[in-house]
């Protein structure tokens, strides 16, 4: 199992030490507050929640996590070590010079900083090569980008190898190959923040009319095309250079101006708390985490669905774990028992009024378990395109037990006909051992020119004849064929 470090255990290393677990990587944390293990374990609460069910596939089984008070100890076979100790540079470096005399050498030392730039960070230090910026956003367990930032002392295979480990946590690292104060992202935000700062002083908008006007718009916007794209089509058919020349002047117009920085006086500190307190005072912070993990959740998956900038790096990452898992019946040894045909947490959004995962969902899950079943027979992308594949005639789903977000499901599938053009399917759903649902479905293999049945490719008959062998000696199942019966 590979080991992550993480030195500094706050809102910035809880957010890391949430990633590598729920990825399969062990987690040493070092970090003298000692109030570090209660609040990492209420991040990883909330990541547990919300991070499994963005993926369509399994990930890893989770990582073990300890904390240790020796820096040697916890440094101990770490393939990499993430600094997110307070933004100060006489810290960072001090904390490097103490970990580069017990860390391996060839261990990626990752800074969260926000600010500084690589050879800041490396002056000093006894090995600069091996410190790099990987700056994320928060909450790291759920937001992909991970600013890459990397100096002339930086070696390109250790930065290949930090882009190797960071997309395999799910990540998108995106490599800044020129040093800039503030990197790409928050320079943005550092003049988002400036306007908001002297709109809130002038007495012109409050803190929570500056939120609406961000999320009400272009904030929304922001997410899926960022700024560029999102222009290109404001300039309608004429694209960019139209939009360049219809707003370029306004560089000169006054609005433009704002270049110069409010003075940060403790009155203007005390008008935006007052100001946030009224407008969000009455959540906790774990509850407004849970209400932005709620939201992020919910536009992330309809990202993938688009396959969409964020949504993309997603479905990459699914892609990447589902390779690993058979793509035939013909890989897998034991047919005998039902075949697992999904294994996944129940996503945020899979959720609804009573709490628990809504029942149009475990359709979702037996239509995900039918698609796969179809796949492993050999009904995959390349065959549909071919012109054959199913149609579902009839379902029928018993719920029996509930369950919530975060959890991990499987469904096993039996086969009970499989012959010709019929395809008789019955999944079981479980948590662990309990069984949450049954989905039965009885499918047609159908000619999708003529959209009539018919009798599927002869890979796929010998595929079903195997399984159908295979599986004879199985009971058949509780349940299967019945309907809601009538009031006596
Ligand atoms: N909070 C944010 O939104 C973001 C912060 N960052 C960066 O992440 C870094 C950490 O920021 P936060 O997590 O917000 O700060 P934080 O104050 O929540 O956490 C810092 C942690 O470091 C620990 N610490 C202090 N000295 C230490 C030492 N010598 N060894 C080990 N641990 C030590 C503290 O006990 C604390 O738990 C900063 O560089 C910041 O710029 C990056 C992205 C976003
Ligand atoms: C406020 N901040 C500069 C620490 C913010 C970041 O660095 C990134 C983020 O998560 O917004």
């Amino acid at each position: 199992m590979a080991v992550a470090t993480i030195i500094g255990g706050g809102v910035i290393g809880g957010g890391w030490a949430a990633r590598f677990l729920l990825n399969g990587w062990d987690v040493r944390v070092f970090d003298p507050d000692p109030e570090a293990e209660r609040k990492i374990g209420e991040v990883l609460d909330n990541a547990r929640r919300s991070l499994p069910g963005l993926s369509d596939v399994p990930l890893p089984p989770e990582g073990r996590l300890s904390f240790h008070e020796d820096l040697g100890e916890a440094v101990q076979g770490a393939v990499w070590i993430q600094e997110s100790v307070p933004e100060r540079l006489d810290l960072k470096r001090r904390v490097y010079r103490q970990l580069q005399e017990v860390c391996d050498p060839s261990a990626i030392i990752g800074s969260s900083t926000s600010g500084f730039k690589p050879s800041e960070l490396q002056e000093g230090a006894l090995r600069p090569e091996q410190i790099v910026v990987t700056h994320p956003f928060n909450p790291v367990y759920l937001l992909p980008l991970i600013e890459l930032v990397s100096s002339p002392a930086n070696d390109p295979a250790h930065i290949e190898r930090a882009k190797d480990i960071l997309t395999g946590l799910g990540l998108f690292p995106l490599h800044v190959k020129k040093e800039i104060d503030a990197h790409i992202a928050d320079r943005f935000l550092e003049a988002v923040w400036r306007e908001a700062l002297w709109l809130v002083k002038d007495g012109v908008a409050t803190t929570h009319e500056i939120d609406e006007a961000i999320r009400m718009g272009f904030g929304i916007r922001w997410a899926q095309m960022g700024l560029f794209e999102t222009y290109r089509v404001a300039g309608g058919e004429a694209g960019m250079r139209h939009f360049m020349a219809q707003f370029g002047p306004a560089l000169e117009w006054p609005w433009t101006k704002l270049m110069d920085v409010p003075e940060f006086t403790d009155e203007l500190v005390d008008l935006i708390a007052t100001q946030s307190d009224a407008q969000s005072g009455h959540h906790e912070i774990r509850d407004l985490e849970r209400i932005r993990d709620n939201n992020l959740v919910g536009m992330m998956r309809a990202l993938k669905h688009q396959n969409w900038g964020a949504g993309e790096v997603l479905n990459r990452h699914d892609q990447r774990i589902k390779s690993a898992m058979p793509g035939h019946v013909d890989q897998i040894d034991d047919l005998s028992q039902p075949i697992l045909t999904l294994a996944r947490a129940v996503p945020l959004d899979w959720t609804d009024y009573n709490g628990h995962m809504t029942e149009s969902k475990y359709l979702d899950a037996f239509a995900s378990s039918t698609d796969r079943f179809m796949e492993l027979i050999g009904c995959d992308a390349d065959y549909i395109a071919s012109g054959g594949s199913y149609f579902t005639a009839e379902t029928h789903i018993r719920h029996l037990d509930e369950t919530h977000a975060g959890a991990r499901i499987e469904v096993r599938t039996q086969m009970l006909l499989g012959q010709g053009k019929k395809l008789h399917l019955f999944h079981r759903m479980y948590e662990g051992e309990t069984l949450l649902a049954t989905g039965e479905s009885f499918l047609l293999h159908v000619d999708l020119e003529t959209r009539r049945p018919c009798a599927p490719s002869a890979g796929i008959e010998a595929a079903m004849a195997r399984i159908g062998e295979a599986q004879a000696a199985l009971p058949y199942p509780e349940g299967a064929g019945s309907a809601i019966r009538k009031p006596t």
